[in-house]
This record gives C-alpha cells, sequence and structure tokens, in this order.
C-alpha cells in the first residue's frame, strides 16, 4: 500500500502505523477510530406525554405527519406511537403503562411532558455495550432488552451521558 505513495506521504504513514497502538493505549484519538463497532444514525427522538393520542393528533392534524397506531409495550413499560419523518428518523411519543412505567418520575417532574430520551443506531451491540461498559458508562439493565422496532435496544445512564437519557439500538 505504501507503494502508491510519494516518499513524503510513505514516511508520514510508516510514522503512523507506528504510532497507532501506543496512541490506542492512551485514548489520544476518539475510542471509535479503535472500536469494533461503530455509531450509526439517529433512530429517533422520544417524548414523553400523558396522552400519546393527543400529542400524536397534533404531529398528525398541525404538522400534517404520517403518525403510527398506539403499541403496547408492557415490556418497556410504555405505550408509543411512532410520528415518521422524511429521512427515515423518528419521532416516538410515550405514554406511561403500567403501575411502575420506568417514564412516571419523569413525567411526575416535567407534568407537561418534554424530550425523555435519544436512540442511537450502532453496528454491534454487543460489542458497544461491553467497549461503554469499559468506559465507565453505566447500562440500565444487565442485558439487552428488544425494542419497539424488534431489535435489540440498552439504555445509557444519562448521568453518565452529559444530562441525556441514550438508548442505542441495534441497526
Ligand atoms: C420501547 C423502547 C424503544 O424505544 O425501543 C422505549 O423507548 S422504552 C422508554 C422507557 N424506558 C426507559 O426509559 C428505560 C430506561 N430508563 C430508566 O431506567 C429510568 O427512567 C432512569 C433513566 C434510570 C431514571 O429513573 P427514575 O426516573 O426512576 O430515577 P430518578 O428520577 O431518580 O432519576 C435519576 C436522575 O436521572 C435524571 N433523569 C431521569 N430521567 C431522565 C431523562 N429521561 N433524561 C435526563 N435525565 C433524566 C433525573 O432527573 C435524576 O437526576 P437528579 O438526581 O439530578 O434529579
Amino acid at each position: 500500500m505504501f507503494h502508491a505513495l510519494s516518499p513524503m506521504w510513505r514516511g508520514a504513514a510508516k510514522c503512523w502505523a507506528r504510532a497507532l497502538p501506543t496512541l490506542s493505549k492512551t485514548s489520544s484519538l476518539p475510542s471509535r477510530f479503535f472500536s469494533e463497532w461503530k455509531l450509526g444514525k439517529l433512530n429517533h427522538i422520544a417524548i414523553a406525554t400523558t396522552d400519546v393520542n393527543k400529542a400524536g393528533a397534533f404531529y398528525r392534524d398541525v404538522l400534517g405527519a404520517t403518525v403510527s397506531p398506539v403499541q403496547p409495550l408492557p415490556e418497556h413499560g410504555v405505550s408509543v406511537v411512532f410520528v415518521e419523518l422524511q429521512n427515515k428518523s423518528k419521532i416516538e411519543l410515550l405514554e406511561p403503562l403500567g403501575d411502575t412505567s420506568p417514564i412516571q418520575n419523569f413525567l411526575s417532574k416535567n407534568p407537561g411532558g418534554g424530550v425523555h430520551h435519544i436512540c442511537l443506531e450502532v453496528s454491534d451491540i454487543a460489542k458497544a455495550v461491553a467497549h461503554l461498559r469499559k468506559q465507565n458508562v453505566r447500562t440500565l439493565t444487565e442485558t439487552t432488552k428488544i425494542g419497539a422496532h424488534g431489535k435489540p435496544v440498552m439504555f445509557l445512564h444519562p448521568k453518565d451521558c452529559n444530562g441525556v437519557l441514550i438508548e442505542i439500538e441495534q441497526e
């Protein structure tokens, strides 16, 4: 591969090749550079509300969006409605379901509702979870769960993510 380069660039490439193992140990470059997984696209932004039908009607009737039917997800303690957007990303409307919904405290603190979490796709969720735990990012369950799109998901503690609850989803 070095043969296609001019002597100056060949020298620089060799220098980088020597430096890479050291840099990976000292985390001088972004860790994703060395990871076996990659961050993908924004899958959705989730909004907590006390009434997904009412919130869905706003997106459908006022903003003209395509809105899914209500989907109860008892294993997650929420009912969801998806608002489809042009670029394939979505807005997920969440309403508490059951007595122990994980969004109940959030709604008690924010009775008018609000942005609850963002969901980012990853190329390999098992590797991403292992990597994040090594970086001292707390995961909110021991193992992944199957999310609203039938794919494995994991939530990361907002206190370890600059105050934002992050869901990662297998792409
Ligand atoms: C269907 C699926 C899918 O899309 O596939 C879903 O969306 S399921 C969507 C619902 N499922 C989930 O959210 C699962 C993951 N969430 C959880 O495990 C929980 O909601 C926690 C994030 C751990 C929060 O739990 P809980 O509200 O009981 O605890 P808490 O009130 O003591 O909160 C601890 C601290 O985190 C902060 N905190 C709580 N929720 C937050 C949020 N959404 N964004 C940013 N910060 C948040 C609180 O203000 C508090 O900070 P201070 O101490 O400074 O006051």
